[in-house]
């Protein structure tokens, strides 16, 4: 039947024949995934999420984005004209208030049927993925293998044993405050204030702190910093800077697969090279050394580094390898990249910085020294960091795919298979279903910027969008409604490393500093998102030092 339909000029073709069975299947093909998922999601008692598109036409070209009286802008170029301009806050808002009253905070998209995408804003979402439905979910098999030639097996790129073996391994460095680590916070963030020019004069903080944090981690990692602080150029720190953005083009290029091949990969795998040649002689300095010399280096809180702990427990050069690029990855942009908006933030605040310099004075002086104690007592540096990762967290969106395993990972006494799951409605919503395979995706940055969950405006209560360290005295998030470090089994482990360093980094500039001036453009900063957020145009400032009696 089919190969007596004809096309133009009247002759059997072919071709066209092809090209249409193709067409029949492909369509089929997915009506029988779009009819099997409908019933699986019925059958798991929930329902879906708002659907803002559900096919290519719908998601390429016309979803419809109602947002304040603007219809019809085309959701694809709109998202990446948006992500180029650094504007996907700004996207995100106009997508979450185009939702109707009844799904405010969770909708969903597709291109195909298999391939559905879920984005939340909600905090009882947050949790199920994050904690109580945690083994639902996953990083999925598909990171890991785009990650592989840079994280490998780390923690940051594996699910289930794999990640599960990773994080015993590290837990324990992290586990007590380490002197080692305030000696190295000290050195380092000393170091950083030698390159801050005399009063008065514009320095470029972003790209001191960039550097700072990379020297702080491999301190920390190896026993010995890379010293980009000293050597900006060196071959090491490009290929560092370099290598994410140019993972982060791979993943991007994924989407026009297979095409994606054309595209060479030479310099991200130079680049991966480099990072290795730099790393490994450290592993293999450290593997030589034999058992019972390490048993005994433990004893020493000052010399015993994270590499010497993982040598303890690991003599695969590989397994510590891995390890040690994702701590560096982990450790540096985050940090740096938090004290970058802090700065930015203060800038505009004079009131503020001399709060917390009085603050800084009274618990540490102008030449003290900063310890754990004395660190956690100050509450209004403290609110400083907080107030700071409330509004630009440093990981402002994130996704977990849910598994595709068909076992629980053996952590889990459960044995049974992993089946669809869903996500717990909001009061008085319905469930959300969600199947094998499904991404999820949670944003802190959208939950931390909904007003609703916030109390009402007042004296003591800023508006949200605004930096306000002091309402913190006032004002206790409630759980799972303030997540920059993650939450649940996969908590960031280096949360209290990362807020003694940044603690220990303000304190020491504000003893030296009374005074910061911004020399950019202030109110035309936008937020770059190579995974980690930074200011866009970097944090251009003047320091003036304070008079010493
Ligand atoms: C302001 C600083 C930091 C912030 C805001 C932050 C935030 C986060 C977040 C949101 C995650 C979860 C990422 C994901 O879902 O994949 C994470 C994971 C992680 N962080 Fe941090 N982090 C910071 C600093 C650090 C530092 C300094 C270290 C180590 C020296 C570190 C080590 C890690 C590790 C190893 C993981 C993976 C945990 C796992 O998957 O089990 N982080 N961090």
């Amino acid at each position: 039947m089919i190969s007596s339909i004809t096309f133009g000029d009247g002759g059997t073709d072919g071709w066209w024949t092809c090209v249409f069975l193709v067409v029949v299947l492909f369509t089929a093909y997915h009506l029988a995934v779009a009819v099997r998922r409908h019933f699986a999601i019925r059958k798991l008692g929930g329902t879906r999420a708002y659907l803002l598109a559900n096919n290519p036409l719908s998601g390429l070209s016309n979803a419809v984005i109602v947002a304040e009286n603007k219809v019809g802008t085309y959701r694809i170029v709109r998202l990446m004209s948006k992500f180029a301009q650094n504007k996907t806050a700004e996207l995100n808002d106009e997508i979450y208030n185009s939702l109707p009253p009844e799904s405010r905070n969770v909708y969903e998209y597709q291109f195909f049927p298999g391939s559905r995408t879920i984005e939340t804003r909600e905090p009882a979402h947050v949790k199920a993925i994050l904690a109580t439905d945690f083994y639902s979910f996953g990083k999925g098999p598909n990171f890991h293998k785009m990650w592989y030639p840079f994280l490998g097996d780390s923690i940051f790129a594996t699910d289930g044993k794999l990640w599960h073996n990773s994080r015993s391994l590290i837990r324990p460095m992290f586990m007590t405050d380490r002197l080692s680590d305030l000696i190295i916070f000290e050195r380092q963030i000393e170091k950083m204030m030698k390159y801050i020019p005399p009063s008065g004069q514009t320095v470029e903080m972003m790209d001191l702190f960039f550097r700072m944090t990379m020297d702080v981690t491999t301190d920390f990692l190896l026993g010995e910093s890379a010293n980009s602080l000293d050597y900006p150029n060196s071959e090491f720190t490009h290929a560092f800077n370099d290598v994410l953005v140019r993972q982060i083009r791979i993943l991007m290029l994924r989407l026009f697969s297979p095409f994606d091949k054309l595209f060479s990969k030479k310099e991200y795998y130079r680049d991966i090279k480099v990072i290795d040649q730099f790393i490994m002689p450290y592993i293999k300095q450290t593997l030589a050394i034999p058992p019972e010399e390490l048993e005994k280096l433990t004893k020493s809180d000052v010399e015993f580094t994270f590499l010497h702990n993982l040598a303890r427990f690991t003599r695969d050069p590989k397994v510590i390898r891995d390890q040690l690029i994702a701590i560096l990855l982990a450790g540096r942009d985050t940090t740096a990249g938090t004290l970058s908006w802090v700065f930015y933030e203060l800038a505009a605040y004079p009131d503020k910085v001399d709060r917390l310099r009085a603050e800084i004075l009274e618990f540490v002086g102008e030449n003290g020294t900063p310890t754990y104690e004395t660190l956690k007592n100050m509450k209004y540096l403290r609110y400083v960091l907080q107030e700071t990762l409330r509004i630009h967290p440093a990981v402002p969106s994130n996704g977990k795919l849910l598994t595709l395993q068909t076992k629980r990972p053996y952590v889990c006494k459960i044995k049974e298979a992993l089946a669809d799951t869903v996500l717990p409605g909001a009061p008085g919503a319905p469930s959300i279903s969600v199947l094998k395979g499904d991404t999820v995706c949670y944003s802190p940055m959208t939950l931390h910027s909904r007003r609703d969950l916030y109390p009402p405006v007042s004296e003591q209560f800023a508006d949200p969008s605004l930096f306000s360290p002091e309402r913190w005295y006032v004002w206790q998030p409630r759980p799972w409604e303030y997540i920059p470090f993650n939450g649940g089994p996969r908590i960031c482990p280096g949360q209290n490393f990362a807020m003694t360093e940044m603690a220990y980094c303000l304190v020491k500039i504000f003893q030296k500093y009374d005074r910061i001036e911004y020399r950019g453009d202030w109110h035309g900063q936008q937020d770059t998102r190579a995974i980690i957020s930074r200011p866009t145009l970097g944090v251009p400032v003047a320091f003036y030092a304070a008079k010493r009696d």
